[in-house]
């Protein structure tokens, strides 16, 4: 495999960190701060650097076309749960939140584990803390488009696969992740059917009552007391992300006190596997049509001398 392949791919290096969300034996896989770091780098880069975005760019369609073409959907209970999908600004508190859930109903929601090339420590097992990988498979899924997202941290990568989101949805458990809102357009497909919750901060009051003993990440991969210029930037960053891509949000949850913005995270969630809602209409085509669509596309492009095309289009996760 050729390794130039991860060079000009978007992987910011990160910092690594303590290890292992183990809490009464119950495996929290994918809260690791180097990834979450990792994240907010690549956005802020990306907020930066707009022109150059593909999710920023007029190509992004589920952005350049604010319109799009919509069918009311109810899930039948013979039908994996849909995903849920918390997107919000560093410091809101989206990993508090989804931790906190899987902690309180541990047999109905779980995290995808991820995948790493690191390699396997005394104590852990391959598939619960991470599915440990060569570094030649973990490029081979980065060119077949198998990740959502990777990073590189202290020379090994990290990354939450497409087929650890369906693993978890195919057991009839919730999965349940947060992602950049540039993460998206991958995960809008009629297998995931994500349902995308944006967490909102509070008013400035409420903030300053609740965060009293919260711990900011900060990029030096330290953790301190929030201050009121992080409020401040909290409530920009989070102004900002909701104007630009509220199309793509189903619901917004505010997170002022935890146990109320949990328990309505919970019913939100419940209304969004349970009740009829509202999806892009190419989600409700019958399999047997899309798998028709797909062949076609596909010899078409194998015409045009597009090879390559072919194994996008009969990917899973389109
Ligand atoms: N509703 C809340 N009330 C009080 N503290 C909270 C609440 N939500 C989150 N926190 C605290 O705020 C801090 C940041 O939360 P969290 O780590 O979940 O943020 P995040 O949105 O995932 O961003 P990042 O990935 O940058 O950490 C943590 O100390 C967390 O315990």
């Amino acid at each position: 495999m050729n390794t130039t392949v991860l060079d000009k791919s978007p992987i910011k290096h990160i910092i690594d960190e303590a290890e292992s969300d183990v809490i009464n034996g119950l495996y929290l896989a994918g809260f690791r701060r180097s990834l979450r770091l990792w994240r907010r780098m690549a956005y802020r880069g990306c907020r930066l650097s707009c022109s150059s975005c593909y999710s920023c760019s007029p190509h992004s369609t589920s952005l350049s076309n604010p319109y799009e073409e919509v069918v009311l959907y109810q899930r039948s209970p013979q039908e994996n749960p849909r995903l849920i999908v918390l997107v919000g600004t560093s410091g809101v508190g989206v990993n508090e939140l989804r931790k906190n859930l899987i902690r309180m109903k541990p047999s109905l929601f779980k995290g995808p584990i991820p995948h790493t090339t690191r390699p396997m420590r005394e104590g852990e097992q391959t598939g619960r803390e991470y599915h440990f990988v060569t570094r030649e498979l973990f490029e081979y899924m980065v060119c077949n488009n198998r990740f959502l997202e990777y990073g590189l941290c202290r020379g090994h990568l990290y990354g939450t696969s497409s087929d650890a989101i369906r693993e978890v949805l195919r057991k009839g458990r919730i999965c349940i992740i947060d992602a950049e809102p540039h993460s998206l357009h991958a995960l809008r497909s009629r297998k995931l059917k994500p349902y995308v919750i944006f967490i909102r901060p509070p008013e400035r009051d409420v903030l300053r009552l609740t965060r009293q003993h919260a711990r900011i990440l900060t990029s030096c991969c330290s953790c301190r007391a929030y201050t009121e210029e992080d409020y401040e930037e909290l409530e920009e960053a989070s102004g900002l992300m909701e104007m630009k891509y509220r199309q793509l949000f189903d619901r917004t949850v505010e997170n002022g006190r935890l146990e109320e913005a949990t328990a309505e995270l919970l019913s939100v969630i419940q209304e969004a596997q349970e009740e009829e809602q509202w999806v892009p209409a190419p989600w409700s085509v019958p399999e047997e049509s899309r798998r028709e669509e797909r062949r076609d596309k596909g010899i078409r492009e194998e015409r045009r001398g597009g090879l390559t095309y072919t194994m996008d289009y009969t990917s899973d996760v389109y």
